[in-house]
């Protein structure tokens, strides 16, 4: 069985990314209760943390690990080019503790961590070799540290990504949720009490490997040990709701990142009732495989390439969880041709099932007719 052909990379993939969100809420309650600097913007205008940088590091070190540096090839978002100039001594100070103070904290996730602690040109030769351009040979691990790094500093939500791709197919998925609770309608929950979250109401893990129909979440492993490795999982499965009156809709919350007027006109042309569920990154897949949202749709600007480290891993757990997942145009993504997803025909579309996928397919097609006319 082609799940079990990736068990140890699962494994390791599921371990490395519970670190990655203990890493991350450590960093997001500094963020709060501190006024040091730890948010920088990038030549785009878009934000890199403290948090981005550690995850990246983390995540390449222990994967070099598990894996061998010789044959592994990471894809990720983020580079050193800020870390290493003159100025930023102080930034990279912190992300040398955060990383440090995670990797010590390994054992506690099964893994193991290194004999002493880690020095900044071995953290920054970390976050360095995450620079492959990926492609259609081989196997590629893809990495996306914070996702929805604009949530994550607004004490939003925000995800750990990571995913393995082989030949050009996604083989596994992992997505660290740290604020999307694991209790039923979470993400409610989590916009009407945002910063007030119960001590037991932790966030989640999600993961699956390609063919295995199955996908699955963790509560999060807490500071204070509550539980312990080997944690409990739960299957996940997308929502049975095929009317679109009832279904729920979720989109990027920044109008930059997605064309809000294009979505809402699909929207009402499908049927669709509800208000849309605005949330910040790939915990919208997240939301269509555990069923707490039945569609996703994004529009970007025409231009804007889409990476593959910003869907890989939630893609797979839509479909393994049941969903369908394409371009607009009905087409799937093509995660094969290096960092972008090339030919990305107006949006992407996930669904919890094909009947509203093809629904909302022809109402795009009908929408852009019209808009173009
Ligand atoms: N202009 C533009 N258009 C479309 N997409 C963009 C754009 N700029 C950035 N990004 C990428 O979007 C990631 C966040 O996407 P979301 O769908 O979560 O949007 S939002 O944060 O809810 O508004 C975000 O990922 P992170 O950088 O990891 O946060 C970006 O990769
Ligand atoms: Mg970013
Ligand atoms: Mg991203
Ligand atoms: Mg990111």
């Amino acid at each position: 069985m082609e799940n079990e052909k990736y068990s140890k990379e699962l494994n390791v993939a599921v371990r490395v990314v519970h670190m990655a969100c203990f890493l991350c809420e450590k960093v997001q309650k500094q963020l709060f209760s501190t006024n040091s600097d730890q948010v920088k913007s990038k030549d785009d205008d878009s934000l890199v943390t403290v948090a981005d940088w550690s995850v990246q590091a983390t995540i390449c070190w222990m994967l070099t690990e598990a894996f061998g540096s010789q044959n592994i090839s990471i894809v990720a978002e983020e580079d050193v080019q800020t870390l290493i100039k003159p100025e930023s001594s102080a930034l990279l100070e912190m992300v040398l503790t955060s990383v440090n103070e995670c990797l010590a904290e390994a054992p506690r996730f099964g893994l193991q961590g290194p004999d002493k602690a880690l020095g900044p040109s071995q953290i920054l030769e970390a976050i360095s070799k995450c620079n492959s351009t990926g492609g259609p040979l081989g196997r590629h691990w893809v990495l996306d540290p914070v996702d929805g790094t604009l949530g994550f500093v607004r004490g939003d939500q925000y995800a750990i990504a990571l995913a393995m791709i082989e030949y050009g197919q996604v083989k596994i998925g992992v997505l660290g949720c740290p604020n999307y609770s694991v209790k039923d309608d979470g993400l409610n929950k989590y916009s009407q009490q945002k910063n007030l979250v119960e001590s037991d109401d932790v966030g989640c893990v999600m993961y699956t490997s390609k063919g295995s129909g199955k996908a699955w979440m963790q509560p999060l492993i807490l500071c204070d040990k509550r539980f312990e490795w080997p944690n409990s999982a739960k299957l996940i499965r997308v929502s049975s709701i095929d009317d679109p009156a009832l279904a729920t809709f979720c989109e990027p919350v920044e109008r930059s990142n997605s064309d809000h007027s294009f979505a809402a006109g699909v929207a009402n042309t499908v049927g669709l009732r509800k208000k849309p569920l605005r949330v910040y990154s790939m915990v919208k897949y997240a939301a269509i495989a555990r069923g707490e949202a039945e569609i996703y749709m994004k529009f970007a600007r025409s231009g804007y390439k889409e990476k593959i480290w910003d869907h890989a891993a939630g893609v797979l757990l839509v479909q393994e969880a049941g969903g369908v997942v394409s371009d607009a145009g009905g087409r799937s993504l093509d995660f094969s041709k290096g960092i972008y997803l090339e030919g990305v025909d107006r949006g992407i579309i996930a669904c919890s099932g094909l009947a509203l996928h093809e629904k909302i397919i022809g109402a795009v097609y009908d929408s852009w007719e019209s808009s173009n006319l």
